[in-house]
This record gives C-alpha cells, sequence and structure tokens, in this order.
C-alpha cells in the first residue's frame, strides 16, 4: 500500500488527498468546508484537526518520529489491546495497534460536508505472537465541525478476552500553567507516581509538575480550559468509564528524544479510554465501541 495507489482509490477532488510524511508513510489529508485533519495509515493515528478559523487541537511534537513500528509524538495514538506497561517487559507499551501499518477502507463526504474516515486492523502473525487472540479493530473518524473517533473492537476468537485501551489524545494548549482538565472533581483516581494509590480529586486538574494519573467512573464530558487561547476544548465520551490525565513535565520529556524541547509546556493528554478497574471483557464475537467527540468553544461559552 503505497500513497499512489492509495490516492486512486481514495482521492476526493477538493477533499481528500493522500501524501508520505515518510517513503512508504501515507497520510490522509482532509481539507472541508469545516475543518482540515491529517489522519497517518501507520496506528490509523489521528494527527491534526483545524476547525476554520481555530489553532490545531491535537499537538504533535516537532521531533516525532515517522517509521513503522514506533507511533508518532502527539495527536491520537490507539493504545489497544493493552493501556500502559505489560507485566512482560518485552512487551511493548500501550499494546500493538499504534505501532503498525493499518488498512484504509473507505473514505467519503457526507451530505453536511463532514469527511469520514475508515480504517481497519486484524490479527496476524506478528500479533498472535505479542497477543495470542483473533480480533478485527475498526476506527469512524469523522472530520466536520468536530472531530468524532470511533473505535471498534471484535472479539473474533473462541475466548473470552479482556481488554484495556485508550484514545490518547495529546492536546494543544497555549501554555500549560494557564490550562486546566475540568469536568473530574469528586472522582476518584489512581496516582502513577505514588505507587498506584488512590486519591479523590477536588476541583479541576491543575499543572505545576509531571502528573499520570488514571480517574475512574469519568463517563461525563470533560474540558481543557486554555486560558492563553480563551477557548475550551470539549470532549465527549462513548463507551468509557476510565480518563488518564497526563504531562511528563521537564525530566521525563527530555528523557523521550522524539518530545520538542519545552513542548510539555503547550500539550496535556486527556485520553478517553477503558483501563484502571475499566476493563472490557468480551465473550466470542463480542464488540465493543469506544469513541470520543472533540470540539472547540469559546471559554465563555464554555463555562456558562
Ligand atoms: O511513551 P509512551 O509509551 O507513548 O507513553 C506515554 C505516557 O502515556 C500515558 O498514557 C501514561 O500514563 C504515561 O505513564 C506514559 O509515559
Amino acid at each position: 500500500m503505497n500513497s499512489i495507489s492509495l490516492n486512486e482509490k481514495f482521492a476526493i477532488s477538493g477533499f481528500v488527498s493522500i501524501a508520505d510524511a515518510s517513503p512508504g508513510y501515507p497520510i490522509i489529508q482532509i481539507s472541508n468546508s469545516h475543518a482540515s485533519a491529517s489522519i497517518s495509515v501507520h496506528g490509523a493515528q489521528v494527527l491534526s484537526f483545524q476547525p476554520k478559523g481555530e489553532e490545531d487541537l491535537l499537538w504533535v511534537s516537532k521531533t516525532a518520529v515517522f517509521a513503522e513500528g514506533k507511533s508518532v509524538r502527539g495527536g491520537i495514538p490507539i493504545c489497544w489491546p493493552w493501556f500502559g506497561t505489560h507485566p512482560d517487559a518485552e512487551m511493548p507499551a500501550h499494546g500493538f495497534a499504534r505501532n503498525r501499518f493499518w488498512q484504509l477502507t473507505a473514505v467519503q463526504q457526507d451530505e453536511h460536508g463532514s469527511t469520514e474516515v475508515m480504517l481497519c486492523l486484524e490479527d496476524d502473525e506478528a500479533s498472535r505472537l505479542l497477543w495470542p487472540h483473533a480480533f478485527e479493530l475498526q476506527l469512524r473518524v469523522s472530520v466536520g465541525k468536530v472531530l468524532s473517533l470511533e473505535l471498534t473492537m471484535v472479539n473474533s476468537s473462541k475466548e473470552v478476552v479482556d481488554l484495556t485501551a485508550a484514545l490518547h489524545s495529546y492536546f494543544n494548549v497555549g501554555d500549560i500553567a494557564g490550562a486546566a482538565v475540568r469536568g473530574l472533581d469528586g472522582a476518584e483516581y489512581i496516582d502513577a507516581l505514588q505507587d498506584s494509590r488512590r486519591f479523590i480529586q477536588l476541583g479541576d486538574v491543575r499543572f505545576d509538575a509531571e502528573l499520570d494519573r488514571i480517574y475512574q467512573q469519568t463517563a461525563g464530558d470533560e474540558f481543557i480550559d486554555d486560558d492563553l487561547r480563551g477557548r475550551s476544548i470539549r470532549l465527549q465520551k462513548s463507551g468509557s468509564n476510565s480518563t488518564v490525565v497526563w504531562n511528563p513535565w521537564i525530566a521525563k520529556s527530555s528523557r523521550m528524544d522524539d518530545f520538542e524541547e519545552g513542548g510539555y509546556r503547550r500539550m496535556v493528554c486527556v485520553e478517553t479510554g477503558n483501563m484502571g478497574e475499566d476493563v472490557v471483557r468480551l465473550e466470542p464475537d463480542a464488540a465493543h465501541t469506544l469513541g470520543v467527540t472533540i470540539s472547540a468553544e469559546s471559554a465563555r461559552a464554555a463555562s456558562v
């Protein structure tokens, strides 16, 4: 699959084209009357979403690497079939779906001017070495005034499987000092930086040091209030009862080669997921859909 054959099959004149970020690494580029966006076929990773008149809602590191087997640092990597580190240290963190090329299966313009893209990933010999189950994953992305992602996971095996997952979204903020995550007040969280001890969130989440937490029982809307930009990013979730909030701050980000210097100030991860106690158990042939809709609101409208 290369960008020439993908263009022949999927390009839509004036709306969708496919170009290589590096040789053999196709990126779907979308521009419609509502927004522009880009999606990498590798990892089915949304890399940018810019509604008309807005700055990009997503953040990608300027030093991100576009190569097979490594997730791009930024955008919305898909963590699946496990979230976080694996008990076997040889296994990749956050599963393997973000490290593989997916299949682009459909692109279409709908009657409201939104663009819909479908990508899929199925088990093969390489995946079964890491996770011995048959599966089908499908990501539907809709780019319009809002960005919607729906990740459907189907258990095609004959066994019951337990899954954890995340739409590991990196959001673009003006300055982390003036950013807050709203909507988690009162939620219990597991603090990865304090021996996974549990605490209750009081008020908004604010940032002045490394932060890495799994919030539980979080089915409601969440907002990232961005003082510098005077906007709020709204997340409406479905099929998700947990949320990770992460900022690596100075020391951890400087240990990552693909994390641009000082980039921790301009991003925050608010990850829609099924993690911690929110494990998805699928019977054979059963499916689960994890979804998020992301939109920008002016700070004034969002606080009413
Ligand atoms: O470097 P990775 O594997 O993309 O992970 C980034 C971060 O992902 C977050 O979801 C985790 O909570 C962090 O602990 C982790 O550091």
